[in-house]
């Protein structure tokens, strides 16, 4: 494996390159969202899904971000400077059949991942009365203003849980810790 910047472990490319993006539409009550471009969250998901047995949507980008990751960390800036972020392709699952909703997302400048935030200023006022929850992977700089995006991009009426965020290098070995707050928040 190549270490690409930031000490993210990462195959450096958009996580479907070479694979269809993952759907698991089977009725659950939980929908884990997700966006991963080099991997390491969307280990997170796997794990999450098996644990929870949730219903998955992973976010798909009308133009992938490159494997290169300081092209990928320009494009991001750009972006994020002119709020212009990224379009998502596909058509996203019907949220109102959800209870509760998760959201997979690395963390970049110390935000969501543009393509979350895509998804957010899209979705979110349909969040209503649903419980609401974002784990995500960094590396190292924690889960800057996470939190607060999500209780401005939802109504008053969202139950934003507690988040959990660990660096992409350490997710292995904290996978318990992992476990033990998707077993609390579900
Ligand atoms: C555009 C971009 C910006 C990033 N900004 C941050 C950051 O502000 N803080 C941080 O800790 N990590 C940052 N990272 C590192 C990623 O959050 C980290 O490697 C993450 O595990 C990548 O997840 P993924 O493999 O699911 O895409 C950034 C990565 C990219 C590509």
């Amino acid at each position: 494996m190549i270490t690409m910047g930031r000490g993210a472990v990462s195959d450096g490319k958009d996580t479907n390159e070479n694979q269809a993006p993952t759907r698991i539409l089977e009725g659950n009550k939980t929908i884990i969202i997700y966006f991963s471009r080099s991997g390491n969250t969307e280990k997170q998901v796997r794990l999450a899904q098996k644990i929870l047995k949730t219903d998955v949507y992973e976010l798909v980008i009308t133009n992938p971000y490159p494997s290169d990751y300081q092209t990928t960390v320009n494009r991001a800036t750009q972006e994020r400077e002119n709020h212009d972020w990224p379009t998502l392709e596909g058509k996203i699952p019907d949220l109102s059949k959800y209870d509760t909703i998760l959201l997979g997302h690395p963390i970049w400048a110390m935000t969501l991942a543009n393509p979350m935030r895509t998804f957010l200023e899209k979705y979110g006022s349909r969040l209503a009365d649903k419980r609401l929850a974002s784990f995500s992977t960094n590396a190292g700089y924690g889960s800057g203003d996470t939190q607060d995006l999500l209780h401005q991009l939802t109504p008053d009426s969202t139950i934003i849980l507690n988040n959990y965020t660990v660096e992409d290098t350490h997710a292995l070995q904290t996978e318990q810790r992992f476990i033990k707050w998707l077993k609390k928040i579900n």
